[in-house]
């Protein structure tokens, strides 16, 4: 393991959409005592922030301008986790499909993905957080003590998030939703720039038939052993 930050190691989860990346994120920062980082959710407030301004997502000069102006910032407050794009509270309007398939548009280019790995670094250098999304492992944090690839069957990845938007009153079909999820999994796989995959030494969970538990059982018995073989948590 490397040398360990000043405040414990540094926890990588990456994996495609709907793998239950934010859900154990959270469960795990609470059982180790550690902040967590929803790097997908950064990129959201970038995408919502050009589509309000009406910027064009090939548009690489009109998006560097954007990310100079743009401050992402998370506000705690116990259990919830509000996201702020120059001091508004944009939690919300973050979470549309319609700004999920735009987020995995404009995460592919080039300034938007230099503003942003700037910012988590300098977010997670101290250690003592997950953070999560699709390069941490690789290209954030190369060098993070604990990595994991979290995954699932697409069936069951757009399973779970039809259910979810059921829940929320919109309307949508399974196999639209699949659908979905497939053509997030291709752009964000397919990107020249920090693409979807798995760092060699990353932890590879497959979820499609484990509970949110018993993945969760298995991140922090994973961490705690890295944990007792030299860092201090
Ligand atoms: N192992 C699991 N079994 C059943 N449901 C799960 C499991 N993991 C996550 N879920 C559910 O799947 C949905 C998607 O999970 P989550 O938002 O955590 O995924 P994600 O990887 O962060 O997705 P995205 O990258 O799109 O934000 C949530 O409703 C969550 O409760
Ligand atoms: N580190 C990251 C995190 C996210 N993205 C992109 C790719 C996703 O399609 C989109 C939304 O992420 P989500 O909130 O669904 O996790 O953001 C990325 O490129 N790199």
């Amino acid at each position: 393991m490397s040398a360990v930050r000043e405040n414990g190691v540094i926890v990588a989860i990456d994996g495609p959409s709907g793998a239950g990346k934010s859900s154990l994120t959270k469960l795990l920062a609470k059982r180790l005592g550690y902040i967590h980082i929803d790097t997908g959710a950064m990129f959201r407030a970038v995408a919502l922030s050009a589509k309000r301004a009406g910027i064009a997502s090939d548009d690489d000069k009109g998006l560097a301008e954007l990310c100079q102006g743009l401050e992402i910032s998370f506000a705690r407050d116990g259990e919830t986790c509000r996201v702020l794009a120059n001091g508004e509270d944009v939690s919300s309007e973050i979470r549309t499909e319609e700004i999920g398939l735009l987020t995995s548009t404009i995460s592919a280019r080039k300034p938007v993905r230099q503003a942003l790995l700037e910012m988590q670094r300098r977010m997670g250098a101290k250690g003592g957080v997950i953070l999560e999304g699709r390069d941490i492992g690789t290209v954030v944090f190369p060098d993070a003590e604990v990595k994991f690839f979290l995954s699932a069957s697409a069936e069951e990845r757009g399973r779970r998030r039809y259910l979810e938007l059921a829940a929320r009153g919109e309307s949508a079909t399974l196999e639209e939703t699949i659908a979905k999820v497939i053509q997030r999994d291709r752009q964000d796989e397919g990107r020249e720039h920090a693409p979807l995959k798995q760092a060699e030494d990353a932890v590879p969970i497959d979820s499609t038939s484990l509970s949110i538990e018993q993945v969760l059982e298995l991140m922090e018995r994973t961490v705690k052993e890295r944990l007792a073989q030299g860092g201090k948590g």
